[in-house]
């Protein structure tokens, strides 16, 4: 450390390593979670008073404890960034300081704006990928940083989130920039003004260029150079009178009369004409006070309309030919989507092409006009908020006695005529918008986003007034969740109406129980034919058995409605045996080839083994497999995979790391090149990830959730970083901890194993240590099993992940699940016909069923 000869500094110096070091004995990962916590740093805070002692007046002592602080801080974070990199495991130093400042900071020991003086150096000393570091720390931190003191760093903030927003590329970049963004939205209150254009500056730096080659054969008539820009503009002839307009036709001013539409009858001209027109509409968008000169507009008036004639010109033609450019859409999606994650770094270029060459193929593309339009569609609001009309129902509302001039134009009026143009310019694009592949859907997201976006400009005019309402007082919420009970609850509802279903497992009180019971695989499995044999024979011998007529017809109405059951299950299986039943209370033919079908299917060896024959845990969350390195992870995932590959489906992650021999990309591995990895990062789409031994590894969320909708439970292998992680996202899961007898094993195994040189066992049993260690976190782990016999652990493992865990052991899971439904199944159908007294509102009405599977779902849900 650099000394100053100042005693404060020195001894606050000494100070801030002693609690590096503690943060890093109570902090035992190199990561940036967990933050750390004052009470992790034990006594040294209350070390920081005794060495600034009390001077005359606080705000000497309070300065001059600010000015030592920060300097000693300084060094030790510039002596950290020279001896360590953003990347290594020792950057961990650098989060610990910093949660040290934010620490001090929330306590008013030093300024609080410090920690984000650092943050912003960092983040101009690093790299891209260095700042993506950065910022994990800061999202993870965010709430806590800015939670006091928030009016001292919001400059600091919004200074290097902006500085950073400059660095990246919003073309490349686009997911990072999006986490700065999100990260100011979350950080600033909605209302606040410091990143408000009050002065209504327009970007009109971003010039769009194109080729100024005058066409060959266009009506262009003289081509000015708009020195400023430094692109050719050039102009249309255009009627001299159109904004006055008074003896012209609106087709003789190009310009148009109430409800006429614009493009209306003017033929498209041909692309080279169009071109320079088209692009130079972008200057007006860029530089929307361009229109208030007279000429200026009048080019634009003639450049929209010939724009928009040529769209529709467009629109027509495709819509002449729908299928094939389906077909070709169709066919860019696949051909986007096959080229894997390459595509993602190609993000949205906000920079137009405007290459001559490129023109034709732009214009014909959906998208693009599209984009163009919803251009056309913001200026036209522009224009209308000059209207008088639009200043007729501004000055009703009331404005403030200060209201924001720069933005309010008020020296500027659309003239009736030009205001005309622009409504039934905005209607023609709006229709335009609608039609076409989810036209309609696309017109109201665009329609709702601009409607808002009127009333961010009001809230400028309106000089941005504190966007607040009143906290909801503990009375008014009693009150209003009172209310909507009462709303919502049906006083009328019996428990149980005659002939619908028993919804008490909906009840409150019933809470998970009631959800568990949901899920039981009786209450949505068809039970199976033979089921009702016997519970029909049962009702055969009441009837001959009754004592008298009321039994009798009982027992009748019963079996009919067991009968109506089984033959609607039957119906979708064997219809043929139908033809063979001649009475209808004699219907065991049905009964006869079930037994012969049933036979049949039960051959556990056949490959086309149908669905509804394998047994799945009764739990589907996904599992998460972790342990020391050695353990057997491997082993016994390798097992169950094999055991129940039609029940279990294993995820591949993404790394960088490049394939080792005879590893499959999309099986062993998804091998991503870095600038992909980190756009998924950044996009938020894995569910844990981490880097090990200088490679980044991650468990993409799509690649689970394709696990899940192929019926399958996703089984994970991850270490601690990552289940606290999958926690940290409340994902849910099964995590199974594989422990060692004694931590000796691992070695040997590893050793036996013989995949790894010695160094490479050593670096691994380091880690292994650590995850031991975080095995004895109370319920970090839903099972932790010991890894001893092999076998033993296996049908341990099954046993856990099937849940037959408390059932005998000696038979394999599936076994014992595959067992049990029929049996099961007959139990429950007996309890039901008793809850009920008898089955006999079983019966369903035939009008009311059309399939098997409603005769499920009709009948008394099983409980
Ligand atoms: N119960 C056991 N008894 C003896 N040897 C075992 C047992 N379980 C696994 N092994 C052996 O131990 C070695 C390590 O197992 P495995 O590769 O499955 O470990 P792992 O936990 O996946 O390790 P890593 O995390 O390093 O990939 C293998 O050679 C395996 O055959």
């Amino acid at each position: 450390m650099a000394g100053h000869g100042v005693q404060a500094v020195d001894a606050f110096g000494g100070l801030l390593l002693e609690m590096l070091q503690r943060a890093e004995m109570v902090k035992q990962t190199n990561t940036v979670e967990p933050a750390l916590h004052k009470t992790d740093l034990g006594d040294h805070f209350e070390r920081v008073e005794s060495i600034f002692p009390s001077s005359s007046s606080p705000e000497t002592k309070k300065r001059s404890q600010y000015a030592v602080i920060e300097t000693a801080v300084r060094d030790t974070f510039n002596n950290i960034l020279a001896s360590t990199t953003i990347d290594a495991p020792s950057s961990v130093k650098l989060w610990n300081l910093l949660d040290i400042i934010a620490i001090l900071s929330d306590d008013e020991q030093c300024d609080p704006a410090l920690l984000f003086w650092l943050v912003e150096e960092l983040l101009d000393s690093q790299t891209i990928a260095g700042c993506r570091k950065i910022f994990d720390y800061l999202e993870s931190r965010r709430e806590r940083i800015t939670a006091k003191h928030f009016p001292q760093k919001q400059l600091v903030i919004l200074r290097s989130c902006n500085e950073l927003l400059r660095r990246l590329s919003r073309a490349e970049d686009t997911a990072f920039c999006g986490r700065v963004f999100i990260f100011l939205f979350q950080s600033f209150p909605l209302g606040d003004k410091s990143s408000v254009n009050l002065r209504g500056e327009f970007h009109t730096e971003n010039v769009t260029t194109f080729d100024d080659m005058p066409p060959k054969g266009s009506d262009l008539e003289s081509m000015e150079v708009d020195s400023d820009a430094k692109i050719a503009v050039p102009t249309l002839k255009v009627p001299s009178s159109s904004s006055t307009g008074a003896n012209k036709t609106p087709e003789e001013t190009n310009g148009f009369a109430k409800g006429s539409s614009p493009t209306k009858s003017v033929p498209p001209m041909s692309m080279d004409q169009l071109y320079p027109i088209f692009w130079s509409l972008q200057q007006s968008f860029s530089q929307p006070k361009r229109l208030f000169d007279k000429e200026h507009f009048d080019s634009f008036k003639s450049g929209m309309e010939a724009t928009l004639t040529m769209f529709k010109a467009i629109q027509n033609e495709s819509n002449g030919r729908p299928l094939k450019s389906m077909e070709e859409n169709k066919r860019g999606v696949k051909r986007k989507r096959g080229e894997d994650d390459d595509d993602l770094a190609n993000a949205f270029n906000p920079k137009y092409l405007t290459s001559r060459d490129l023109f034709e193929l732009e214009i014909s593309d959906l998208s693009f006009r599209r984009h163009i339009l919803l251009q056309m569609l913001i200026i036209m609001d522009f224009l209308l908020s000059l209207s008088a009309k639009a200043r007729e129902k501004l000055s009703k509302v009331g404005l403030p006695d200060n209201p924001n001039k720069s933005v309010m134009y008020a020296d500027q009026v659309l003239n009736e005529e030009d205001t005309n143009w622009a409504v039934g310019m905005k209607q023609s694009i709006n229709d335009y918008l609608k039609q076409g592949l989810d036209g309609l859907f696309f017109h109201r997201m665009i329609e709702s986003a601009l409607s808002r976006d009127k009333n961010w400009v009001r809230w400028k005019i309106e000089n941005c007034p504190t966007i607040t309402r009143p906290a909801v007082t503990p009375d008014e919420y009693i009150a209003s969740k009172t209310a909507a009970r009462k709303a919502t609850t049906n006083k009328r509802l019996r428990p149980n109406p005659l002939g619908s279903l028993d919804l008490k497992f909906l009840s409150e009180s019933d809470g998970q129980a009631g959800l568990e019971r949901l899920k039981d695989p009786s209450r949505y499995r068809l039970p199976s034919i033979k089921s009702f044999q016997n519970k029909i024979g049962l009702d055969d011998m009441d009837i001959d058995m009754a004592r008298d007529e009321e039994q009798k017809n009982t027992a009748i109405e019963a079996k009919a409605s067991k009968s109506w059951r089984a033959l609607r299950i039957a119906s979708t299986s064997k219809l043929v045996a139908f033809d063979k039943i001649e009475r209808s209370d004699k219907i065991d033919e049905i009964f006869v080839d079930d037994v012969k079908i049933e036979e049949q299917v039960i051959n556990p060896d056949e490959e086309s083994m149908e669905d509804e024959d394998l047994v799945f845990p009764k739990d589907r969350h996904s599992i998460v497999i972790s342990g020391p390195s050695g353990v057997g992870k491997s082993t016994l995932i390798k097992m169950l995979l094999e055991k129940h590959a039609k029940v279990i489906g294993r995820k591949a992650s993404h790394t960088t790391r490049p394939p080792r021999e005879g590893e499959v990309h999309g099986q062993d591995y998804f091998f991503v090149n870095k600038e992909n990895y980190d756009v998924m990062r950044d996009g938020d789409e894995f569910l844990e990830y981490n880097n090990f031994n200088g490679y980044d590894y991650g468990t993409s969320r799509k690649v689970v959730e394709g696990i899940v909708a192929q019926g399958k439970i996703p089984l994970m292998e991850m270490e601690y970083h990552g289940i606290q992680q999958v926690k940290e996202k409340g994902y849910a899961a099964r995590f199974i901890f594989i422990s060692p007898t004694e931590p000796s094993v691992l070695e040997q195994r590893l050793k036996r194993r013989g995949s790894d040189d010695e160094n490479k066992i050593r670096a691994r049993l380091e880690i292994a240590e650590k995850e031991l260690e975080h095995a004895k976190i109370d319920g970090f782990h839903d099972k932790i099993l010991v890894n001893d016999v092999l076998e033993d652990t296996f049908k341990a493992l099954e046993s856990y992940i099937f849940g037959t865990d408390d059932q005998d052991m000696s038979s394999t899971p599936s076994e014992q699940v595959k067992s049990t439904p029929a049996s099961t199944e007959v139990d429950m159908m007996d309890a039901n016909a008793d809850a009920n007294g008898s089955s006999k509102s079983d019966a369903i009405p035939a009008s009311k069923t059309d399939g098997a599977v409603q005769v499920a779902e009709g009948a008394e849900p099983m409980k």
